[in-house]
């Protein structure tokens, strides 16, 4: 059997290779996968740097990745509808389907979820990978397997799109320009949305963010959250504010900013996950009756949603792929998403060839920058 090379988090920035065993199906509804691409993910490289997301702390060592997708290789007695060399999108979290939130369709509210690099749990940055039949949803033949990895990150997009109930017409602002933040600015102008605007604090983000999905971009300004609201609504021509804001930065100044940008009587969703606890602006909420919903990852039909946009040519997830790393080249990797240079790197599987490369010299000062800022704006 091929390698079971598998990328393992022992403690903050301390990662290595080891061979483990190849999982064996537990269930006749599983089906063993063949891992072909994994995208690295601002959780993950905050695991690698800090070993720990709010109360989720890295104990043991742990397998990093959730972002992937592969090739079904065998598969449960019972299982009807994959079938070997079936290429898929895996969804990397596992509910219980039996409490309340999985039985009223929220599975993704579970609390005894098992999401892979999530700890305890082990994550996808490996050879093969054990799931559930219906958590691997098959790539039509015109989507990648490359694509198939950024189904994860745009199903975080379609969930929170959804939550914000963007209708067409809509306008929307989307505070943040990182992988999340653009891939929600995608499916926000698929659902309708005709005026989109991005938000970050980088100009070279909000450049590439007009280039993919954006209609409008504005450079976050320094200043009070009122008035950055003010310059906001003006340079984006929003009139009485925006039916619509998504907050998928985490950052405080954004979110008190969003409250003030957000129309009477719109819709705010809380996308980011940064500081747990902020000062917000309960005040605009009340007065202008705005509907705050959270989002967290995804749910009911988002993976099926996410693979049919892309499969009409609707998001466009190729663009956000800087380059493809050999597994042996995952902390290169890593380092490279925390340096800040790049939207989307792909690390192909232990057993996977890959044609072109990319070039994985960091540069140590950006990088020593960056994690000085904390630039990964996860949680
Ligand atoms: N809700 C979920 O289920 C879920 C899932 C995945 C990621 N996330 C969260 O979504 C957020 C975005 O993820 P990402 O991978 O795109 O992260 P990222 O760090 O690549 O992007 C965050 C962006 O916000 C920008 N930013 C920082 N401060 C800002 C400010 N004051 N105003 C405007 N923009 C600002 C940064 O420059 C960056 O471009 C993170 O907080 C992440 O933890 C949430
Ligand atoms: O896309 C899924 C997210 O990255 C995860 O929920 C992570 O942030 C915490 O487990």
């Amino acid at each position: 059997m091929a390698s079971n090379l598998s990328f393992v988090l022992n403690k903050p920035n301390d990662v290595t290779f080891e061979e483990r065993p190849v999982p064996k199906l537990q269930h006749p509804h599983d089906v063993l996968v063949a891992i072909n691409y994994t995208g690295i993910c601002g959780s993950d490289v905050h695991y690698w740097q800090h070993g720990a997301i709010g109360h989720f702390v890295v104990k043991d060592p742990m397998v990093l990745g959730h972002e992937s997708a592969g090739t079904v290789v065998e598969v449960g007695s019972q299982v009807k509808t994959l079938k070997k060399g079936d290429r898929i999108a895996l969804e990397p979290g596992y509910p219980c389907r039996r409490c309340g939130s999985c039985l009223s369709g929220r599975y993704n509210l579970c609390p005894d979820m098992v999401f892979a690099a999530t700890p305890p749990y082990d994550g996808t940055l490996t050879g093969f990978w054990t799931a559930p039949f219906d958590f691997c949803y098959k790539l039509p033949d015109n989507v990648s397997l490359q694509e198939g990895a950024l189904i994860e990150p745009l199903a975080v997009g379609v969930h929170i799109v959804k939550q914000a109930r963007v209708t067409p017409g809509a306008s929307v602002v989307i505070m943040g320009a990182g992988p999340v933040g653009l891939l929600c600015a995608a499916v926000a102008r698929s659902f309708g949305a005709t005026k989109v605007v991005s938000v970050d604090i980088v100009q070279a983000k909000l450049d590439f963010a007009k280039s993919y999905a954006a209609t409008h971009t504005y450079m976050s300004q320094r200043v009070s959250p009122e008035e950055n609201a003010r310059a906001l609504i003006e340079a984006a021509d929003l009139g009485a504010g925006a039916d619509v804001v998504i907050d998928a930065s985490g950052a405080e100044p954004s979110i008190q900013t969003s409250l003030h940008v957000v129309k009477m009587g719109g819709t705010y969703v809380q996308g980011g996950m940064g500081k747990a606890d902020i000062n917000f602006p309960i005040m605009a909420l009340c007065l202008k009756e705005v509907t705050a919903r959270g989002s967290f990852r995804y749910g009911s039909g988002d993976y099926k949603l996410a693979i049919e946009l892309v499969a009409a040519g609707k998001v466009d997830v190729k663009a956000l792929v800087n380059g493809v790393v050999a597994f042996k080249d995952a902390e290169e990797a890593f380092k490279k998403v925390k340096e800040g240079q790049v939207i989307k790197i792909l690390i192909a599987g232990p057993n996977e060839k890959i044609e072109h490369g990319m070039d994985t010299s960091v540069d140590e000062q950006k990088l020593k920058e960056a994690q000085a800022a904390g630039s990964t704006g996860c949680c």
